[in-house]
């Protein structure tokens, strides 16, 4: 077979989104080519973000359970767990998926390309694997999917050995005492309770006013809490001058005077888009400043056949999302008309307790001024809570006073992230079916962190009836 023409899609990028893009192709009978400079499948969601740094966070989360349990607590001590053994375990996972992610190119006859893509013109990409051989794959299409990576401003050193990114930190080889976490979004608060879990002490550097203000304000507030009630201390309003490092630590200077001393630093402030040396400038295409790409509904660039999806056009930048951009992109492709739009993202973040969330927030609907209620849930009071000694935690749905359509779910606490799909399920429906109703007229299984939702959903009612 001639692989040096006939291509109908040819993809730069194996995380979720190239893949579900090849995968979709290919079943709708194009022939794909997948091109990544990794010798390993699964883009940086398999190897340095979203699942090494899950991985990480069962374990952590199983020490920081076992010091609750009077069973277990004195048999781990938090401080005698070693970041390198984690990592180590966490890289089983990165493994078992790479396999399963690998296995589905060969079973759709997508052809595998490892070497750096290079786009020559809208018709022609040229590979360059690290052996010196090159390809020059002709095709109909191509698709972006090259993800991003950590921004690293010029001023800060990340070849110094106390200097870490969310890529760097999968390489620690030692446990600190201490460490300064730069940039408090969602990788900063995340890896923070990691730390925290571990009983090491945390500096958390935010430059906003609150945590992750883009979360109902009372989840925002609960993060906070926690993560001061773990050993962290949080500073908002930040920024930083400059960072003095040495052979035993690192100091953060902040444009307030207060100079933060730590046995290491994660800097965790933003992403780019892996738009470099990529053959833009072939199209005459031009990154915004944080290097990704604009992109129609289709998901196309400017340039007709050229198309981008994930982290490389900007938000929301999750795996959930990159892999369904990656599909309707596809779908599209293969059979034209109108494409899916990824709408209504739930958010899912991996702190200590978790955080979901999906809809809209008690200040955007008060903004709106629509007429909403609250119904809430509070885990405490849950038998399986209780039995599972996960107390911690709220499930809040908020719900239109006169129709009782289910406007936002908002949790926090164990299962977070697994139980927002119940409400999910039950906001996509059409009117007149996304209703309160649904939770209190349904028969939940006793005892499950799900039957909160019916527990929500009747304290709601009970205060709109009264
Ligand atoms: C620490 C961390 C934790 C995260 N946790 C979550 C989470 O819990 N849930 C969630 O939904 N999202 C999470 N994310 C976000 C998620 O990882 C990204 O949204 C997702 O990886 C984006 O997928 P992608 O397909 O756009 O590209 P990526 O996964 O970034 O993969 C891009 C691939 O393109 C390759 N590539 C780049 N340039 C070239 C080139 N020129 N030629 C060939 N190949 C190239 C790269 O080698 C890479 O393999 C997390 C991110 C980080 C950093
Ligand atoms: N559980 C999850 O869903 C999960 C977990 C980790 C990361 N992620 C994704 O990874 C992405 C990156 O997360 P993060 O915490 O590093 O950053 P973030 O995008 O939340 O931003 C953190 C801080 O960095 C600043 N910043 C962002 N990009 C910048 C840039 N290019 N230049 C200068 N400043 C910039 C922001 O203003 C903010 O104050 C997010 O889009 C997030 O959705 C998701």
């Amino acid at each position: 077979m001639d692989i040096s023409s006939g291509w109908d899609l040819v993809v730069l990028g194996s995380g979720p989104a190239g893949e579900a893009a090849a995968m979709q192709a290919a079943k709708g009978g194009l022939r794909v080519a997948m091109v990544d400079r990794d010798d390993q499948m699964g883009g940086n969601c398999t190897h340095w973000g979203t699942i090494p740094s899950k991985a990480l966070r069962h374990q952590v989360r199983q020490v920081v359970r076992s010091q609750r349990n009077p069973l277990l607590r004195g048999l781990i001590s938090p401080r005698q767990v070693r970041w390198q053994d984690l990592i180590q375990r966490s890289r089983e996972v990165v493994d078992s998926q790479v396999q399963v992610r690998t296995d589905f190119y060969v079973r759709n006859r997508v052809r595998l390309f490892n070497g750096q893509g290079r786009i020559e013109s809208a018709g022609e990409v040229r590979v360059d694997d690290q052996a010196g051989r090159q390809w020059s794959l002709r095709t109909r299409n191509i698709l972006i999917a090259t993800g991003s990576r950590p921004y690293r401003p010029a001023d800060v050193d990340f070849d110094h050995p106390r200097i870490y990114d969310s890529d760097t930190i999968l390489e620690m080889k030692h446990t600190p005492r201490n460490m300064i976490v730069y940039g408090a979004g969602v990788i900063g608060c995340e890896y923070s309770c990691l730390f925290t879990g571990l009983g090491i002490r945390v500096d958390l550097v935010n430059n906003r006013q609150h945590l992750l203000d883009f979360l109902d304000a009372e989840i925002s507030d609960a993060l906070s809490y926690h993560l001061r009630d773990q050993g962290a201390t949080i500073r908002h309003s930040e920024e930083y001058t400059h960072i003095e490092a040495d052979d035993d630590g690192v100091t953060l200077v902040l444009r307030s005077g207060k100079r933060l001393r730590a046995d290491a630093l994660m800097w965790s402030n933003g992403r780019s888009g892996n738009t470099q040396n990529i053959g833009l400038e072939n199209l005459g295409l031009k990154p915004n400043s944080r290097g990704q790409l604009a992109v129609d509904e289709r998901y196309q660039t400017e340039v007709a056949g050229v198309y981008a999806v994930g982290d490389v056009i900007g938000w929301p930048s999750l795996a959930s999302a990159s892999y369904d951009q990656g599909r309707f992109c596809a779908q599209g492709i293969v059979e034209g008309g109108p494409v899916k739009q990824v709408t209504d993202v739930p958010t899912g973040i991996y702190t200590i307790p978790g955080i979901s969330s999906v809809g809209r927030t008690e200040q955007e609907l008060t903004e709106a001024r629509v007429p909403y209620e609250v119904g809430q849930a509070f885990f405490k009071n849950l038998a399986r809570a209780q039995i599972t000694g996960e107390r911690v935690g709220m499930l809040k749905i908020l719900f239109h006073r006169e129709t009782l359509e289910v406007l936002g779910i908002h949790c926090f606490g164990y299962q977070a992230m697994e139980i927002v799909h119940v409400g999910q399920a039950v906001m996509r429906q059409p009117a007149p079916n996304n209703t309160l109703h649904y939770f209190v007229d349904t028969t939940f299984n006793y005892p499950t962190m799900a039957e909160g939702y019916r527990v929500a959903a009747i304290n709601g009612m009970n205060r709109v009836s009264r």
